[in-house]
């Protein structure tokens, strides 16, 4: 595995779970695989999850993280090519990708959507254009368009929570927001739970239909109280429109899962990859009950960034 960026085969998928799985029993088994080597941490955005999982992970493997806070430490990046850089960008991407991977033994990436250059990013042409100059290996840390390493814990949590021999009923579900959000998070767990041959139905408003390319395979259920009968898992998210691109359509509260969303569908566990915004995308009485999985799915990111850069090094 050179790159971590999506969802490759089923077989992969159980190989990082089973690996995971692993350094959760035993966190420091390897401590001595990634002695010498060195991963450089670059946010774009910001984070609390994978800023620290991610620099846990590499530890228990012997790796020294180093992060840098690029949009507050870092030169104002630019990323297009030929620019005439008389603005605001002081560094070009050629540049400052060439210098890292010349620093790093494998460099892990967060670059959010612009939200408005569509084009720009369904083809997550920021984490492209480190994957281009730097010339080592690449791990997203949420891209334009996936959040790879959230998915993977999130298949852990699952796989933890299910009963051997069921395959159970997976309900992502849209939630109200008050701002234009990414659809990294949905695309990757839709592409995942589907690639991972879960029972995946999608639930959301008219309007807030994803791209195709995450969601074939899944059911589409625009009425909220069918999609979520007999769920086992449930998943929380919100994202913008992605066909009117970026824009918000609708806020209906009613669509924020509360235990009365769940009255047909008793044993649900419910997820959110968090950071949540509580009582408006999901209820007190949820996420503090024992339903929630939030809790586990954010432990489990430090075992699915373990087993990725585990893998990377190889
Ligand atoms: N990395 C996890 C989620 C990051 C991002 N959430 C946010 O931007 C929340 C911002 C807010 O609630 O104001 C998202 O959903 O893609
Ligand atoms: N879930 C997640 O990626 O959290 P952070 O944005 O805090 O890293």
């Amino acid at each position: 595995m050179k790159n971590f960026t999506q969802f490759e085969s089923l077989a992969l998928g159980q190989e990082l779970i089973d690996l995971a799985k692993s350094y959760k029993n035993d966190s420091r088994k390897d401590i001595s695989k990634g002695i010498g080597k060195r991963v450089g941490c670059i946010f774009l955005n910001p984070s609390l999850r994978t800023r620290v999982s991610t620099q846990i992970a590499a530890q228990n493997l012997g790796m020294e993280p180093i992060v840098l806070n690029m949009d507050k430490e870092g030169w104002a990046l630019e990323m297009k090519d030929g620019e005439v850089m008389n603005k605001g960008t002081v560094e070009h991407i050629k540049d400052a990708a060439g210098v890292l991977g010349t620093y790093f033994d494998v460099l892990a990436i967060r670059a959010f959507p612009t939200l408005t250059q569509k084009n720009e990013d369904t083809e997550d042409f920021v984490l492209n254009q480190f994957i281009r100059h730097s010339g080592i290996p690449i791990v997203s840390l949420e891209s334009a368009i996936r959040h790879p390493l959230q998915s993977l814990a999130d298949m852990i949590t699952m796989k933890e929570n299910t009963p051997s021999g069921k395959r159970p009923k997976v309900v992502l579900t849209w939630a109200p927001h008050i701002k234009a959000i990414p659809h990294a998070v949905a695309n990757s767990f839709s592409e995942w739970a589907l690639g991972m041959e879960y029972d995946l139905t999608i639930t959301h408003p008219e309007g807030y239909e994803l791209d195709e390319k995450f969601t074939k395979g899944a059911t589409l259920e625009y009425d909220q109280s069918k999609a979520l009968q007999d769920a086992d898992f449930v998943y929380v998210k919100n994202w913008s429109s992605f066909n009117d691109y970026g824009k918000i359509h609708s806020t209906d509260p009613s669509w924020m899962l509360t235990e009365a969303h769940l009255s047909k569908a008793p044993d649900a566990k419910v997820m959110h990859c968090l950071p949540v915004r509580r009582n408006l995308e999901l209820s007190d009485e949820i996420l503090d009950s024992d339903r929630s999985l939030v809790q586990r799915q954010a432990e489990n990111r430090i075992y699915a960034a373990q087993a990725v850069l585990s893998k990377i090094i190889g």
